[in-house]
């Protein structure tokens, strides 16, 4: 008798469990959106009584709502490793270099997660939301829900959601599409999409590395070695109280590297670069804004910037009567309130951004100047704290001519190497045109084209320089005789008045 009820009640069971999940999606698609909502909260009331799991649940709105969370967008990262391995529905979808698919959790699909021994569920949800804008009836709220034991609880409020948000930053830094910043609008958008948006970008492709920029290798391995060890000194920093950042000042005549090596640093450490056109920034309030729009893990650029601003002893002319003291703080009040009203980014303006509370925003980062004329520079501007390391990429040597001669011509040694290693260290050339001349212009022009295109470049090179000596001590020659001449007939004319007093004296 038992066992029959019991089966009947079985049976039963299983065909109301049966009838739910046949109607189930029917249900989520017809039914109205009210009626869905008021169902699925006294269910969610009366299945909490009974559940020993507890949920939570990470959506894709965030307060801003032109912008989706990044709790939501960190928790896609990290399941986009875990769920190829056991989801069953996978979304596809292009990623870095439009070279790889990248797979993530399709909607409505779980994953089954371990950590410290403990099972962890993830299901992607999908629901269809009564709109908070009037103009639209609906709108979909992606969600990722956690499902996991009660027991657990304190394992994974304090140390599962913290292992999960900085395993999916580290996922998303790895795989994302670096950028290159710009604060300059884009032309080409209309003129709606610009309206406050401080930077512009594009994706950032420039394949400059170290092993290809000509110059001798032991400045380039200190050069490496300081940018490796600043990117692993989170740590230090925070001892020792300064904020995450460091200054580069790269100087030298035009062609001699300067903007190929920022490249090549933000390929080396894998940062986003931040092209800051300063005399398109209309004062310092905006140049604060557009520092504190910038992300950690970023290179900010300054190219030029002896000719971006009128900052060259602009701050020393005014400060001289009052201070010789170069720190910032020295600036009398009501000057530095002058250069503020003055609608246009100033001196001091820029070093607040340098060293100031605004450089702390973010962490990790590198300021970078580039300038072709270093003595034309405010010392305050490029003293150790704000510009720590000062780089000199200078005219073309041997040693970095080798690095280009492999690079572009896949030489280690030719017998034209004597002959270039002389006329080097006879006349100075850029290696942009030593770069120029090493590329071949046909299909017919091989090394030894190349080279002797070089070898003839730098006996023109030579020939100049001399030249342009030549002339230089003709004009210093013209000059001396000149002055000689000026001092003889002061001599003379100094003679002649001695004399007329001399004369003078004597008839009285
Ligand atoms: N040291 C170098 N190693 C390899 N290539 C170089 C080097 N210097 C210059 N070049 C080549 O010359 C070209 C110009 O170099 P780059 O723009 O980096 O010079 P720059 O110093 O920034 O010049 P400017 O002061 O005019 O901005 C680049 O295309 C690069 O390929
Ligand atoms: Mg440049």
């Amino acid at each position: 008798m038992l066992p029959t009820t019991l089966t009947m009640l079985w049976t039963s069971v299983t065909a109301s469990v049966g009838s739910i999940l046949v109607l189930l999606p029917f249900f989520e698609r017809y039914c109205p959106v009210g009626l869905r909502q008021y169902f699925d909260k006294y269910t969610t009331i009366i299945t909490s009584y009974f559940n020993p799991y507890i949920d939570i649940s990470f959506s894709d709105v965030s307060e801003l709502w032109f912008k989706r969370s990044d709790a939501y967008l960190t928790v896609e990262t990290y399941l986009s490793n875990k769920a190829p391995k056991s989801a069953k529905r996978l979304k596809a979808e292009l990623g870095k270099d439009c070279s790889k698919v990248v797979l993530s959790l399709d909607v409505h699909q779980t994953v089954l997660d371990e950590f410290r021994g403990v099972k962890i569920w993830w299901t992607s949800k999908k629901e269809v939301n009564r709109s908070r804008f009037s103009y639209r009836d609906e709108e979909t709220t992606m969600s990722y829900m956690l499902t996991f034991h009660k027991r657990y609880r304190d394992l994974i409020i304090e140390s599962y959601l913290e292992h999960v948000m900085k395993e999916g930053k580290e996922i998303g830094v790895r795989n994302r599409q670096r950028k290159l910043y710009t604060n300059c609008p884009n032309e080409k958008s209309p003129w709606y999409m610009n309206r406050g948006i401080m930077w512009s970008s594009i994706f950032f492709e420039h394949p400059a590395n170290f092993e290809r920029i000509g110059l001798d290798p032991e400045t380039k391995q200190e050069i490496v070695d300081d940018l490796l060890t600043f990117s692993k000194s989170k740590d230090y920093y925070e001892k020792i109280g300064k904020p995450w950042k460091r200054g580069y000042l790269l100087h030298g005549p035009p062609g001699t590297g300067k903007s190929t090596m920022i490249a090549a640093m933000a390929n080396l450490l894998g940062y986003d670069v931040y092209d800051l056109e300063l005399t398109a920034v209309k004062d310092n309030t905006e140049l604060r804004k557009l520092l504190i729009e910038t992300t950690a893990k970023s290179i900010l650029v300054i190219e030029d910037i002896d000719c971006s601003l009128d900052l060259t002893g602009q701050r020393k002319s005014k400060t001289k009567k009052s201070s010789d003291d170069d720190d910032v703080n020295e600036i009398p009040k009501k000057e530095a309130k002058e250069e503020e009203k003055s609608n246009k980014v100033t001196l001091s303006g820029l070093l607040n951004v340098i060293d100031g509370l605004w450089s702390a925003c973010g962490g990790e980062r590198l300021i970078i100047f580039t300038t072709n004329f270093l003595e034309k520079l405010d010392p305050a501007l490029i003293r150790s704290g704000r510009m720590d390391k000062h780089i000199e990429l200078s005219y073309c040597k041997f040693e970095a001519f080798k690095v280009l001669a492999k690079n572009y011509l896949d030489l280690e040694k030719h017998p034209m190497f004597d002959t270039i290693q002389r006329l080097m260290g006879e006349t100075n050339i850029t290696p942009a045109d030593v770069a120029e001349k090493l590329m071949p212009k046909s299909s017919s022009d091989d090394a030894n084209k190349c080279l002797s295109t070089l070898i003839q470049a730098l006996e023109e090179a030579k020939e100049k320089a001399a030249e342009k000596k030549d002339e230089e001590d003709k004009l210093k020659e013209e000059e001396a005789a000149k002055k000689k001449d000026g001092e003889l007939k002061l001599n003379v004319k100094e003679n002649d008045e001695v004399k007329v007093k001399e004369e003078d004296q004597a008839t009285k």
